[in-house]
């Protein structure tokens, strides 16, 4: 047996004292040594979960023909309804079907020349069937937005700097992106991984800074550590939190932007989450820390994937992985782009 991943309990940082310092020390050595941890006693009230849950099962439940007229192929921005194997993972099909959704903002005037990114803000697609799901993810998103900044505060000062050392980049305009999650239950054989069972999500870092992850109590999600993959089991009443490549980039590796994936659940049983992933401005780049010598000397570099460079520049880095994950999205509005020219044609994936 592998030792599980750690629990964190956000109350003993917002107690100060000797309890924040234990906290800040039990947050270094699980961003270092493994990535992921529980998050308890982050005080968000439990309706706001409830309703973003309700509200998520109601919408996997509408017939599809009411799923799919919110396409996120109709989206320049990324945002809507992506079906069972529509999505792609190190070039592999992702049996998962989502919603996404991110900061509800009118499109910017966009001129010509301008980076790919600045097509990424842009209003939501809502389902006209289901009218409370706006409120509840959005109520959602706003709460995961403040704890993960309160979170982002705390790895800053882990990390020897002062706590405001990441504002500059998630002020006024963070990238908020918030995706509701369905795994299928599959047959074994089809499709099926080495590991006999199918691909929920192929094996991959998150983008951005942190995330925060509430799943139900089926299981499926497997975190890559030194010793090879470990279940991140449910834990009701927690989050799991993980660190994104920003991090990643920000700390020259000191902290690593873990891989991770969801093993489809078996024939007859299914997995719902919520994904919070709190990104940075992506008009901004990621500033290099200057971390104190101790910890300097513990920095591991970037890791180096020629699947998944990882850039400085933050709208670059959030749009290698739209681009890739949504190859219909990318072909539709974004054919002007020389890595979508060099996107595979579906079905030529190895
Ligand atoms: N928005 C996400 N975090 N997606 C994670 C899934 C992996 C994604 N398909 C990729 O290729 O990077
Ligand atoms: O659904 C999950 O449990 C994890 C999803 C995930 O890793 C992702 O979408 O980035
Ligand atoms: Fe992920």
């Amino acid at each position: 047996m592998t030792a599980p991943l750690p629990i964190l309990d956000l109350g003993r940082f917002n107690a100060g004292g000797v309890a924040r310092d234990g906290f800040l020390a039990d947050l270094r050595a699980a961003v270092r040594e493994v990535g992921f941890f529980y998050l308890s006693g982050h005080g968000v009230p439990d309706g706001l979960a409830q309703a973003a849950w309700a509200e998520a099962h109601r919408f996997f439940d509408l017939p599809p023909a009411a799923k799919d007229a919110i396409a996120m192929v109709n989206s320049p921005h990324f945002r809507g309804y992506t079906r069972a194997g529509a999505e792609r993972t190190r070039g592999q099909p992702d049996w998962r079907e989502q919603l996404d959704i991110g900061t509800e903002r009118a499109a910017l005037a966009v001129r010509p020349g301008a980076p790919a990114w600045t097509r990424l803000p842009g209003p939501n697609q809502w389902p006209a069937a289901q009218p409370a799901l706006r409120d509840a993810l959005l109520a959602w998103q706003e709460a995961a937005t403040t704890i993960a900044i309160r979170l982002l505060r705390a790895f800053a000062l882990a990390l020897g700097q002062a706590a405001d050392a990441f504002d500059p980049i998630v002020a006024e305009t963070p990238n908020q992106h918030l995706k509701i999650i369905r795994y299928p239950g599959r047959a074994s054989g089809d499709a099926a991984g080495p590991d006999g069972r199918g691909q929920g999500v192929g094996a991959h870092k998150d983008s951005g800074l942190l995330t925060l992850l509430l799943q139900d109590d089926q299981g499926g999600l497997q975190v890559e550590t030194a010793a090879g993959w470990v279940d991140a089991a449910p834990i009701p009443g927690t989050f799991v939190v993980n660190a994104g490549e920003l991090l990643e980039l920000a700390t020259d590796g000191y902290i690593r932007a873990t891989v991770h994936r969801v093993v489809a659940p078996p024939a007859g049983a299914r997995r719902t989450s919520i994904a919070f992933f709190l990104g940075a401005r992506l008009d901004a780049r990621v500033p290099l820390l200057a971390l104190p010598p101790a910890l300097k000397a513990e920095a591991r570099g970037l890791t180096s994937d020629p699947l998944n460079p990882l850039f400085h520049d933050i709208g670059a880095n959030y749009m290698k992985g739209r681009l890739r994950s949504h190859p219909d999205v990318a072909r539709r509005h974004y054919a002007d782009l020389p890595e979508v020219a060099a996107l595979p044609a579906v079905g030529e994936y190895s």
